[in-house]
Parts: C-alpha cells; structure tokens; sequence
C-alpha cells in the first residue's frame, strides 16, 4: 500500500483498486468507464469484439421473452412463434454474415404485444436466469440498425452489453483529474488530485468465479464494491430464502471485508443501478418496506429508499469494521457522472491512504 508517483529508481508505482460484487452488478461497466475516460474512447477492436455478443443480446432476449410469454399463457401470434424458430435457428459467428431474416424476425418479435408485456413481467422478476437484462429494451429497439451490415457497436452499445466475466482483467491507468473533470460542477473537488497512477481490477462475480477473488487481495490500496439495488426485492440465486441484495450484496461485501489482507484497506460501495431502481420503486406500491419494515419514509420516493438502504449497510459494515468507507448512489451506464465518482473515490482513497501512511494532509 502506498501513495501513487514515482518511485526513487523512476518506475512508476501503481496504486491498486479492485472491483469486487455478485454477477451483473455492474463492475465490468465502471471497468469499461474507465477505460473510456482515461485511453479516450473505445478501440477499432474492442467495438469489433462487441458486434457478436451485441446480437447474442438481442437473439437471447427474444428467445427469453418468447419462452416467458409462453409460461405465463400470453397468446403469441403465428407470425411470432415461427420467427421464434428463424430466432432459434440463427447462428451468428462473426456478424458479418447476412443477417436479413434475423432481422425481421426480431422485429416481428418485438412489436408483439404479448411480448412488450412479457418484457415488463421479466423486470419484476429478474433474479431467474430465464429474466430478460435490463438494458435488452435498449438493443431491440435499436436492432433495425444493429443487424444491418457494416453496423459498428457504439460507445453505448459496449456499456449496455451485457457478458460476464470469467477471470480476472486489469488495466493501468494515469488519472488525469481533467480527464475525469466532466463532472467537476456536481461537487468533485478535484483539488486533492493531481495526476496519479493506478491499476484497477475487474472481477467475474458469479458463484462460480468467486473463488479466485482471492488471488487479488495482496496490496491493495482500495477495494470499490458495486450493489445492484434493484436486487431489493429479488430472491438470491445462491440461496433461494435469502434476499439477494442481503445475501448476494451486503453479506458478500461483509465476508470479503473480513479476509485478513483486507481488513485496513479503504472501501468504497457503489449503490448501483439506481436508474432501474427508481422505475421499480415508481411501479410499486410498498416500495422498500417489505424487506426494510423499519423504514418508516415515503414508499415512492427512490432517493429517500436509496438512502435508507445505504444507512443499513452503514450500519452493518461499522459492526464489523473500522476501515473508511463512501458510498455513491450510482447509474453505472452514465459517463459522466462516473467521471465524477471515479474522482471522488481516488480523492478518499488517495487521502485515506496517507493518513495511514501517517502523513499529515490537514
Ligand atoms: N440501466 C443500467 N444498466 C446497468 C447499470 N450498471 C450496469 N448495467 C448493465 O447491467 C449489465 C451487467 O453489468 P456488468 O457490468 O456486466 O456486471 P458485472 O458486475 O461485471 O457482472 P459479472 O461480470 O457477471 O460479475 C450490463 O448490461 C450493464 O450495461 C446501471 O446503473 N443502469
Ligand atoms: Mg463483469
């Protein structure tokens, strides 16, 4: 652990950050925003790389919703089931291939109406594997465009993909304080800043990758752990009587904070997905209090729910340990306000580190 500069033989010393949390809360997107801040923008190849997995999106959420209207007796027309079989057929390797039939069948798909309620049913549920991504309205309404030939992925495109990830991927980058300035008028201060350099760290956080977490733990100078708060309301994969914001969120952050070379590291937890969470909450009627019935606030108010949330996990996280930590209510798919909360998290980060370094920062 250690401040960030350069060392006395000139090699640059890296501090590192590591994004832990359960599958799809939103890590390998911070990840993505990051590099998109610090290199400027997304490679020729990464976008290449993007084409194929943007269409196993579109083609696995028409496969889903088709497979959820069924279950719950919606009555699709014929032109939908048999577009459910050119869907089902499709084998798309490179996305160059001539994609035309996929692309009225997807169509023809999505302005089923049957389907259209199938997708809302699907949000509400979406702790089941079969349940559509949030971000699947995005690419069906855009899949005119993405299964034309010659389509090229876009900045948005990337950060709303959804693929989990398998091992572990770092990527060293200069922070630039004007670079991550575009949020400079929504409170970064930017002055404790000046250009540092840093490692950080993705993470696949589905069950079966959280094994290795480990191997990432030696001298760390900040660990940054992403909830989904849509998971509120959803039952946990790994244990299906738990809540999986509890269980999969809160429970995971407090069993990895315990783990011996963690213990004085500075964490910063990211209350993600907080888009989604508004629409959910404006859809319900009991808001957060069926899982939090001592909150006593206004059901429908989000900002307030999202806030009671974060007192919780406050609460829980000081029981077990002393080590600083911040807490940003986050949309991980917004640029810039990530630019702001990456700022912000280098500044505590940054500082926390040199208290205990015992170096004087007042
Ligand atoms: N609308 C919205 N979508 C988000 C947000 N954060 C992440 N997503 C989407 O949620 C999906 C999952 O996000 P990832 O960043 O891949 O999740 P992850 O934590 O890396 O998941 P694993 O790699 O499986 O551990 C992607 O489609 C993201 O675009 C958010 O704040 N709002
Ligand atoms: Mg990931």
């Amino acid at each position: 652990m250690g401040a960030c500069g350069s060392t006395a033989t000139g090699e640059i010393h890296r501090a590192k950050l590591l994004l832990l949390g359960a599958g799809g809360a939103g890590k390998s997107t911070i990840f993505k925003q990051v590099r998109l801040l610090a290199l400027e923008g997304f490679d020729d190849q990464i976008r290449s790389e993007s084409l194929v997995p943007v269409i196993q999106n579109i083609v696995e959420a028409c496969q889903k919703l088709v497979k959820i209207s069924l279950k719950n007796g919606l009555p699709l027309s014929s032109a939908t089931m048999s577009s459910s079989e050119v869907i089902r057929s499709a084998r798309v390797s490179s996305g160059n291939e001539d994609l035309s039939s996929l692309k009225v069948a997807v169509k023809q798909i999505w302005k089923d109406p049957e389907i259209q309620k199938a997708f809302t049913l699907s949000l509400a549920e979406s702790s089941s594997k079969d349940a559509v991504n949030a971000n699947d309205d995005y690419f069906l309404n855009k899949s005119d465009e993405i299964l034309t030939a010659g389509y090229v992925p876009t900045d948005e495109d990337i950060l709303k993909l959804r693929r989990s990830t398998s091992g572990a991927h770092s990527l060293d980058f200069t922070f630039d304080p004007k670079k991550f300035g575009r949020g400079l008028d929504k409170g970064y201060s930017g002055k404790k800043n000046k250009t540092s350099h840093w490692t950080l760290t993705d993470v696949g956080g589905q069950i079966h990758e959280r094994a290795t977490w480990y191997e990432e733990f030696a001298d760390l100078d900040g660990v940054v752990f992403v909830l989904s708060l849509p998971d509120y309301d959803q039952q946990s994969q790994d244990n299906r009587s738990a809540n999986k914001l509890v269980e999969d969120g809160i429970n995971l952050m407090l069993q990895v904070m315990r783990a011996d070379n963690l213990t004085d590291v500075p964490v910063c937890v990211l209350l993600n997905k907080f888009d989604i969470f508004v629409k959910k909450i404006a859809a319900s009627t009991k808001g957060i209090s069926e899982i939090f019935p001592e909150y006593k606030g206004d059901p429908q108010n989000a900002e307030e729910c999202a806030q009671y949330i974060e007192k919780f996990i406050h609460a829980e996280i000081s029981k077990d340990s002393k080590v600083m930590k911040s807490f940003y209510v986050t949309q991980a798919t917004d640029t810039e306000m990530i630019a702001n909360i990456i700022g912000k998290i280098i500044d505590n980060i940054s500082l926390q580190n040199m208290k205990n370094s015992g170096i004087d920062v007042n």
